[in-house]
């Protein structure tokens, strides 16, 4: 865990005073949109990214992207393609209008504290005709990396690091990479993998990525990765469509601009639904997807085993998700390990329960924007709860918990996760509610609204 430089503000939890009742349009994926900026940015043509999540995460993957010399303008949508009706009210009408380039350096890259940057940039940074220097922030510099530098340099890229396989480093890009087959243990993190697919088609050869190691987490993510090189033309042969299992190959080809209409982010629906969980209330999430490979579509399953309910209707707009909360919430005991992301909103749902809770499969969380592991147990701890690390999770006993200062470690989903429990007890304060900025900006903002402030 690292503590914030400065000691940032506290930001009062409100406290819920009855069932929520409401509407809350989530901004879109951050996953999506920074999948949709590399294969745009690598593409033969310019593109369109639609309702793009404008956060600290895409932010910085666009930065990274124009520092290479990609064009990327912002614009307001006169189209509705693939929008609702009610984008110009929300002002979620913004589009992204990408114009791929020859890729250069020398160029710095910032990659924050973005997982999605720092893992799915060095390989186009290998395309470049420069060198490309990655330095971010200092949690970055002890999240994993080495699956992605070991396999480039396999790959024929050249890369200066300090040697630990990780942050800061330099790739020198030589204007293309060989790319073939290749061997890596991504048992720490699925982006290692993603990282490899979304730039090989550009790769003289493409790639023949193998996974020799412990469990693959995160495995919507490899799909959603699938996904999205198929729809841009790639050729993916792939474990799920009858290949051989955890090996992914990735033809050489030219990408397609695409026009793509980003889906609201359900991961970070997950408040807004544990909202209603929690006070036994009714939050309708507009645009949830009907078909997705979000692993916050799993929220679905998991938030109706722990009392509520859901629906996904249809409205003259397009599909939405009504979840209701019976003002009963269960225990779950549940192996977390392909939707990992979701774990410090159901600790904060479970530490509130009518029965213990088992979290398991996300030993890798470790190695997330803090140590989530060991932050979930503190804080929940902190406010007297009973929650303890096991070797891949927690154990979660529920207790009668008491206000206090929930700290977030620079991570979004502590600071929401905290905001949750804020919802149902007295005197909770979130310290460094900013964070959530990460993937969430507009979070207080929301929050309050839902709540009817
Ligand atoms: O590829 C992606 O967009 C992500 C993959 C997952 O990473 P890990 O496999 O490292 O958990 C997830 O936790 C992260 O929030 C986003
Ligand atoms: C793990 C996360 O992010 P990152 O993309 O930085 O890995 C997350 O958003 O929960």
């Amino acid at each position: 865990m690292t503590e914030s430089a400065v000691h940032p503000a506290l930001w009062p939890a409100p406290l819920a005073t009855g069932a929520v009742e409401a509407t809350v349009t989530v901004p879109g994926s951050k996953s999506v949109t920074n999948r949709a900026l590399v294969l745009a940015a690598l593409a033969s043509e310019p593109g369109w990214l639609r309702r793009p999540l404008r956060s600290r995460d895409t932010l910085l993957m666009s930065a990274a992207l124009q520092a290479m010399g990609v064009g990327i303008e912002e614009t307001v949508s006169s189209s509705t393609a693939g929008g609702s009706a009610d984008e110009a009210a929300t002002g979620s009408g913004e589009a992204w209008r990408v114009i791929p380039s020859g890729l250069h350096g020398p160029a710095t890259v910032d990659v924050g504290n973005a997982g999605t940057v720092m893992r799915f940039l060095p390989p186009v940074a290998a395309l470049a005709d420069g060198p490309i220097r990655f330095d971010g922030d200092p949690r970055s510099y002890e999240r994993p990396l080495n699956g992605v530098i070991d396999a480039l340099r396999a790959l024929g890229a050249r890369i200066d690091d300090d040697g630990r396989g990780a942050l800061p480093m330099t790739v020198h890009g030589g204007g293309a990479l060989e790319g073939g087959p290749v061997r890596i243990d991504a048992s720490s993190s699925s982006q290692f993998v993603s990282a490899l697919l979304l730039s090989a088609p550009r790769f003289n050869q493409g790639v023949e990525v193998r996974h020799v190691g412990g469990r693959l987490p995160s495995m919507p993510h490899i799909r959603m990765t699938v996904d999205m090189l198929r729809a841009v033309g790639a050729q993916v042969d792939e474990p799920e469509t009858g290949g051989e299992p955890d090996v992914w190959r990735v033809s050489h080809s030219a990408l397609l601009g695409r026009d793509l209409t980003i889906e609201p982010d359900l991961s970070n629906a997950q408040p807004f639904l544990a909202a209603a969980l929690v006070t036994g209330g009714r939050v309708t999430i507009p645009d949830w997807p009907e078909r997705t490979t979000q692993p916050g579509d799993a929220l679905r399953e998991i938030f109706t085993e722990m009392g509520g309910s859901c629906e996904l209707t249809t409205t003259p707009n397009g599909t939405a998700l009504v979840f209701t909360g019976s003002g009963r919430i269960h225990g779950i005991d549940v192996d977390l390990g392909e939707v990992g992301e979701l774990t410090p909103g159901i600790a904060a749902v479970a530490a509130l329960a009518d029965s213990p809770s088992t979290l398991r499969g996300v030993a890798h969380l470790r190695l997330h924007e803090t140590d989530r592991l060991a932050a979930l147990t503190k804080e929940i701890n902190e406010l007297g709860g009973d929650v303890t690390e096991t070797e891949d999770g927690l154990h979660i006993r529920p207790r009668p918990l008491h206000g206090g200062v929930f700290r977030t470690y620079d991570d979004h989903r502590m600071a929401t996760a905290g905001s949750v429990i804020g919802l149902a007890v007295k005197d909770v304060q979130i310290e460094n509610v900013a964070t959530t900025a990460k993937t969430l900006p507009d979070f207080p903002q929301m929050w309050a609204e839902m709540l009817g402030a």
